[in-house]
């Protein structure tokens, strides 16, 4: 195992490539009533320092107070999960998780075979990846089923969360009883074992480790789960020992951090580590800052096309390989980037060749090369075959993309006829990998030796399913019919079925249009989209208005028809644009709006600038005024695009009051967004606001942190966890001491006046419930005399009891302003309510209170009924559903006579007999029921 997972990519090793990434642990709303919810949404988004603060070291992930058993590893396409469990298979194999004998390695697409051939002996001693040939299967598998507990079973491998939960539905009676008797017969199907397992039939107690993307419903699966883990994505520091790793050279890598920081976008790309590695791809072969990639678009563009270059076709129009002739020369001189710098160190030839020199893959080429300059015609001829047969090739790719996109599946169904040449080209060009899934012993055997040679060499092994020729082009390795074909990057994947999408004549105009983002009515626009189709349609706009001549080796149309297409296209999808009413999308759906406007116009003069910016426009002038991106979770790049209609927006005349509450966002991000000019408000994680002014008082960033604090708002809040509360306390205690910290000295001038969000907090809801609630109810004491304009209090069904009654006696002293005051559901009875009392009366502008479903009794209505009178400003009194008899109704009917501003007084209970309540109604019309 040590050295199968070794391998991460063509080429890259990982103990040479790893970067140690951080992996957070997530909570989750339980709120039981779910049957089908998206994770996504029952996922709690911390704030960045909390996430920070919750993250654990990949050996403390299988730690937890009773071990935990049901971890979800979650991240999106290309965040390292496979990567991630590699290391952990590395780590285990090097004794760093001690707590398990073995681990096994189950495959998703395994799935693919349907055949009842398998049994848990086999499934996990031949099927599991990494499993190197057992000697002794039956003693190894006596040991599994000795200690089950001992045992780490990881999947990997599913699309979506959905592939999981169609492996939650319950199996039948006999087919349960057959797998738990453990029988040997080699008589199940993969999905039978699998779902014995994740059911906990087959293994139980074992430890369960499930990779998924997080979007899609799984609700079965959330309720099973244990542990949610997610993995973080790069930090710039991350990015940096990264592309610090991938380029070994001094020079080289200097060179390469130096341009990938000249390109904003490019760089916060890099917080996913699949585009990191894509970038880094891109960078060996970059000439120059202006040659760098500026949108996702480009960049996979310029990846696809250094593949295409590297398989020998390079479908070239004729424009460009004229345009090469006078590059080429120049270019071979030319060593700031281009030579890959692993070439120093022996690595994959295929891999270090100098871009010119893989330029001459194809045999046409090698033919130039050998015989000097060729004849011209000839290798026109040889080019035009060449570009023909390669571009119909990709189109067929293209389409077999869409398909893939559109069923959700990185893996060409077994049963798609697909010609040996598309096979081929596909595996040539490394955007299909081939995989046998099935292995017998041999293959297995062969593999784990091919790819033991390869390490030892250092050469950083190849992709499962490739070898290389002797020339170093890479080709399939055990390539045949029967190995699945599968995506080799989800990026490309969707890139190619844009292509497909843009440029085959067989998408109609209609059905393109059909293929842009939120087409159904009102309820489908909210519905969230999945990752591969919400990455087909953005790269689809970008297309549209990438540069014209880098797009000619992508498509065999002709000019006029290209010009046609494509404007035709770009009028569509402006508009789509024109259509959409911003007021009816929700958050996450404004947020693919900016990346896809952004895709579109960052774009060349020659492609219809004019269009693309129109679309920034446009944005930017309907953007709602108050713009949330409430519970959606917001990457750098993410940030990025916002910041780019946000000023656009400020150039138009705009501003915007943002809320960035549960977004996850960045401090960086917070900081780029904060400060633009024609922000009037935010909302934002408290915490992190308040460690985004340390810093910038750190740095002695006044005015910003002015504008930082000033324009921060936090009414109405609505506190729903302990953090919220904790938050609150830190940023009230600023307030009250008007300064960062103790030792804080810039600030003061800032904060000479509090904290103005403080100041305007008029509505405080305190929903953490009866078992969290009475966690932070004490700091809620502590900090509530700090709240001094605060308007309305809401603790309703929050267990505070009559010592908290005590203690929020005590704060509302201070709460001067208070109007409305929901105490309903806290257990607070007679020696509560009293103390209460004595405070209520003082609260001048009271008009509000509720003591409902409390248990308050005959002596505490009587000390209610005593205060009455002094409250000056009440109007809405209710006591329903307490424990008072007739004696405090009556108690309380008398006092209301001299209580002239009461317009109600709810007081119905069962304790009270009926013909004394309704006699008091009668005397008394403001005294209701209900
Ligand atoms: N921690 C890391 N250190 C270095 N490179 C990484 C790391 N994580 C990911 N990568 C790079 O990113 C690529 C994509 O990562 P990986 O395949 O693990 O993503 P994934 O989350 O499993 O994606 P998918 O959902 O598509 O399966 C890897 O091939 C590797 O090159």
């Amino acid at each position: 195992m040590s050295q199968a997972c070794q391998h991460m990519e063509a080429g890259l090793r990982l103990s040479d490539h790893y970067v140690e990434v951080s992996v957070s642990q997530r909570e989750i709303l339980r709120s039981g009533k779910n049957t089908n919810r998206c994770l996504e949404k029952e996922l709690i988004i911390t704030g960045d320092i909390d996430r920070q603060k919750n993250s654990v070291g990949q050996s403390q992930i299988f730690d937890g107070p009773n071990g935990k058993r049901y971890n979800l590893l979650l991240g999106n396409a290309g965040m390292g999960k496979t990567t991630l469990i590699k290391k952990l298979c590395l780590d285990w194999s090097k004794d760093r998780l001690p707590q398990f004998d073995f681990v096994f390695l189950l495959d998703g697409r395994l799935l693919t075979s349907a055949e009842p051939v398998h049994s848990l002996q086999t499934l996990l001693l031949s099927q599991s990846s990494f499993a190197s040939p057992c000697a002794d299967p039956e003693q190894v598998y006596a040991q599994v089923l000795a200690a089950p507990k001992r045992v780490l079973v990881v999947f990997d491998g599913f699309d979506e969360l959905r592939d999981y939960e169609t492996l939650l539905q319950t199996q039948e009676k006999d087919l349960v009883a057959s797998l738990q008797r453990g029988s040997k017969a080699q008589a199940f199907t993969v999905k039978q074992l699998f779902s014995g397992i994740l059911q906990r039939v087959l293994l139980p107690g074992c430890t369960l480790l499930l990779a998924t993307r997080p979007r899609g419903t799984a609700s079965q699966l959330l309720r099973r789960a244990d542990s949610f883990l997610e993995v973080c994505g790069f930090t710039p520091t991350h990015v940096e020992t990264y592309v610090s790793r991938y380029f070994a050279d001094p020079e080289l890598r200097a060179s390469a951090l130096d341009l990938l920081k000249s390109c904003s976008y490019l760089h916060r790309l890099c917080w996913n580590p699949g585009v990191c590695r894509l970038a880094c791809g891109v960078l060996e072969q970059c000439k120059g800052s202006e040659a760098l990639p500026r949108t996702l678009t480009a960049l996979c563009h310029e990846v696809l096309c250094l593949k295409l270059e590297k398989a020998g076709g390079g479908a070239q129009s004729p424009a460009e390989a004229e345009k090469q002739k006078t590059v080429e020369p120049a270019e071979e001189a030319l060593t700031e980037i281009s030579n890959n710098p692993r070439g120093r160190r022996g690595q994959s030839q295929s891999r270090t060749r100098p871009r010119a020199a893989v330029r001459t893959g194809s045999r046409c080429q090698r033919a130039r090369r050998t015989k000097g300059q060729g004849k011209p015609d000839e290798d026109n001829v040889c080019k035009d075959a060449n570009r023909t047969g390669d571009l119909e090739l990709l189109s067929h790719l293209g389409s077999l993309a869409w398909e893939g996109v559109k069923s959700n599946s990185s893996t060409v169904p077994r049963g798609r006829t697909i010609s040996t040449k598309l096979r081929a080209f596909g595996l040539r060009t490394g955007l299909l990998l081939s995989q046998s899934f099935m292995k017998s012993s041999s293959t297995e055997k062969e593999e784990t030796e091919a790819r033991g040679r390869d390490d030892n060499n250092g050469t950083g092994g190849v992709a499962e399913g490739e070898c290389k020729d002797k020339e170093g082009n890479t080709e399939a390795l055990f390539d045949c019919e029967d190995n699945i074909l599968l995506w080799a990057n989800p990026f490309l994947q969707s890139y190619m079925a844009a292509v497909h999408l843009v440029f085959s004549r067989a998408v109609t105009e209609r059905s393109f249009l059909q293929t842009l983002p939120f087409q159904s009515g009102a309820k489908g626009r909210r519905k969230p989209q999945r990752e591969e189709l919400e990455l087909t349609q953005r790269f689809a706009v970008g297309l549209l208005f990438h540069n014209t001549t880098k797009l000619q080796r992508l498509h065999s149309l002709s000019d006029a028809a290209f010009t046609d297409i494509v404007a035709s296209r770009q009028a569509l999808v402006m508009k789509h644009l024109e259509g959409l009413s911003f007021g009816d999308l929700s958050p996450a759906q404004v947020l693919e709006v900016c990346n896809y406007v952004y895709e579109a116009s960052f774009t060349h003069k020659e492609s219809g600038q004019d269009t693309g910016d129109k679309m920034l426009a446009h944005l930017a002038i309907h953007l709602p005024e108050f713009l949330t991106f409430r519970g959606v979770p917001l990457s750098p790049p993410d940030v990025f695009t916002i910041e780019n209609a946000l000023s656009k927006g400020g150039a138009e005349g705009r501003s915007f009051c943002l809320d960035l509450e549960d977004s996850g966002i960045p401090i960086c991000g917070l900081k780029a967004l904060v400060g633009l000019s024609n922000i009037n408000t935010y909302r934002a994680c408290i915490a992190d606001v308040v460690t985004l002014w340390e810093e910038l008082e750190r740095r002695g960033d006044e005015s910003l942190l002015q504008g930082a604090v000033s324009k921060f708002t936090i009414h109405p809040l609505r506190a729903t966890q302990v953090r919220h509360i904790e938050h609150l306390e830190k940023l009230v205690g600023i307030h009250t001491h008007k300064r960062l910290s103790d030792s804080s000295s810039q600030s003061g001038s800032v904060l000479a006046e509090g904290v103005p969000a403080v100041k305007e907090l008029h509505k405080l809801e305190f929903q953490l419930g009866p078992e969290s609630g009475p966690l932070a109810l004490p700091k809620l004491w502590a900090l509530l005399p700090g709240l001094q304009n605060l308007q309305h209090l809401d603790v309703e069904n929050s267990k505070i009891g009559d010592k908290g009654a005590e203690k929020l006696a005590n704060a509302l002293v201070s709460l001067r302003s208070l109007e409305i005051l929901n105490l309903s559901e806290n257990c607070i009875g007679d020696q509560g309510v009293k103390k209460l009392g004595v405070a209520l009366k003082d609260l001048p502008k009271l008009h509000c209170l509720s003591l409902y479903s409390n248990v308050i009794s005959d002596e505490g209505a009587e000390s209610l009924a005593a205060v009455l009178p002094h409250m000056a400003s009440l109007t809405d009194l209710d006591v329903k559903y307490n424990k008072m008899t007739d004696v405090g109704a009556q108690s309380l009917g008398a006092s209301l006579k001299k209580c002239k501003k009461v317009k109600t007084l709810r007081m119905w209970n069962q304790c009270i007999p009926y013909g004394v309540f309704e006699r008091l109604q009668h005397q008394d019309s403001r005294i209701l029921c209900h």
